[in-house]
């Protein structure tokens, strides 16, 4: 009997690496391994190598292709050797807040940055980073020769006889989050490196999507690799009419699209996928840990927290703006949570952990809104992501969110997208391998959709009501 071949797939995401190591052919899992980094918004990449190797230990002996998904925005910044000159600014730092703003107006606004790069740049963005650090950390940024995104430093790492910063490659999808790379016209724009760093910079060149960039040293060719949004993208075989909701450290909601999107409202971020397409994104800074700092507050284990608001018997006016880390969407960079509506009766555990919950979903529904006004269809939600896995969360969501919704079944995504990439680079085919993904239905429903609307308009309500508070640093 012929061995299949097995293909590799890391997702080198904000909490942890994980590893997936699948049949070419099927998409089967055969092996999975994970390892976690360290919490902090700057991490010095050398972090991320370490937990690979953990992650992967054992696992890789007869891959022949592998591929990397990284979390998306992160700043790397390279001397001319190729050694780190600053810890990784990663994309849930909001410390470029005021570079933000200098940026986008230097740039002439919101429709500036729109048609220049099919978004509006918020802190996330690598661009913005690369001004405030010139100000933040002068004597690492007069050392920078080179900038680069997590998936570009860890597949640097892995290629093996890269000569220098001069072989780095990156993809459209993770270019397309730098706030200097164009979906609409498929090129840099070195003109925005120049005005936020004040000099040019060597950027990876963009690779294609089902290129080979590289070779480990134990023999494996390395696909172009991705961020992580587009890797579970392809992880997920996202169709026309399917949005994807991503539930891990940041909430993310996502489309495919054949044409690019430019909101200058700065709600839809327009970027590209990993097969040459589309992909407008919104994306939350809060999702998963709102849960699990509920949890801790109220002194309760994960499971206990999704029990006590699964069987809540609602909100009753409660409200959490789940601001926790600042926010991205909406752009509130400086927010902190607020809870509203605290009564004798609502100032009760299971209360709390319910409009926890409801909370965090509102900022998702929201954002599946504002896919909705650019325009994409929204037939069906794949829930995804560590926090999908609560019974409350897939119970509150489809009325919440206004939309079937499916469960793929429990999986790294990521890095199954990634395996996928890996796969095809290994193909000669024009496509991706068909491989099936499962879906199950989510808990039943425990909101009527008109006590979704109630929930969702007092959130927007306590969001309008508090707005100035909320904007200053
Ligand atoms: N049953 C659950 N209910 C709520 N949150 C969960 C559950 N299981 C895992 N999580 C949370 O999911 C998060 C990890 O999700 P993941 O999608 O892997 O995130 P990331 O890709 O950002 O590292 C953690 O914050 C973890 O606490
Ligand atoms: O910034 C974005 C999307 O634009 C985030 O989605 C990051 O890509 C991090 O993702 P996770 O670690 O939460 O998966």
């Amino acid at each position: 009997m012929t061995q299949p071949k097995l293909v590799a797939g890391v997702d080198c995401s904000t909490q942890a690496t994980k590893v997936v190591v699948c049949d070419a052919e099927t998409g089967e899992v055969l092996r999975e391994g994970r390892a976690p980094h360290p919490d902090a918004t700057q991490v010095d990449p050398a972090e991320w190598l370490k937990a690979w190797q953990i992650a992967s230990e054992g696992l890789l002996d007869d891959v022949q292709a592998l591929s990397v998904g990284g979390q998306q925005h992160g700043m790397v910044l390279l001397d001319g050797d190729g050694s780190t000159v600053h810890p990784a600014v990663l994309w849930n730092d909001t410390s470029s807040a005021d570079a933000t703003a200098e940026l986008v107006a230097e740039l002439g606004g919101a429709e500036a940055w729109a048609e220049a790069i099919g978004s509006l740049p918020v802190p996330s963005f690598t661009v913005t980073k690369l001004r405030w650090v010139q100000t933040a950390a002068p004597e690492a940024a007069a050392r920078a020769a080179a900038v680069a995104l997590p998936h570009d430093w860890l597949t640097h790492q892995l290629a093996a006889g890269r000569a220098g910063i001069g072989d780095l490659t990156t993809d459209r999808g993770d270019a397309s989050g730098t706030g200097w790379w164009s979906p609409a016209t498929n090129s840099y724009r070195p003109d925005l490196v120049e005005r936020a760093f004040g000099r040019p910079l060597a950027l990876p060149r963009v690779a294609g999507p089902r290129e080979i960039v590289g070779e480990t040293v134990g023999g494996a060719v390395i696909a172009a690799g991705t961020g992580d949004n587009m890797a579970a993208a392809l992880g997920l075989d996202l169709q026309p009419g399917d949005v994807a909701v991503s539930l891990g450290t940041s909430g993310t909601a996502f489309a495919t699209s054949t044409t690019p999107t430019a909101d200058p409202s700065g709600l839809v971020a327009g970027f590209a996928d990993a097969t040459g397409g589309y992909l407008p994104l919104v994306c939350t800074l809060n999702a998963a840990r709102v849960m699990s700092a509920t949890a801790t507050l109220l002194g309760m284990e994960l499971a206990e927290l999704d029990e006590a608001a699964l069987n809540s018997s609602g909100s009753d006016g409660l409200v959490l703006l789940p601001y926790l880390d600042g926010e991205r969407t909406p752009d509130l960079p400086h927010s902190t949570g607020l809870v509203y509506g605290l009564t004798r009766a609502t100032m009760q555990p299971a209360t709390m952990a319910r409009a926890a919950v409801e909370g965090m979903l509102c900022g998702l529904a929201d954002a599946v809104d504002a896919l909705r006004a650019q325009g994409l269809p929204v037939e069906r939600v794949l829930l995804l992501g560590g926090a999908a896995r609560s019974r409350a969360v897939q119970a509150l969501a489809p009325a919440l969110l206004g939309a079937p919704v499916v469960l793929p079944e429990p999986g790294e995504y990521v890095a199954l997208g990634a395996a996928r990439q890996a796969a095809w680079a290994l193909s000669d085919a024009d496509t991706p391998p068909t491989w099936s993904v499962a879906v199950g239905k989510p808990e039943s429903s425990i909101l009527t959709d008109t006590e979704a609307a109630e929930v969702r308009s007092r959130y927007a309500a306590v969001l309008n009501g508090t707005r100035p508070l909320l904007t200053q640093p």
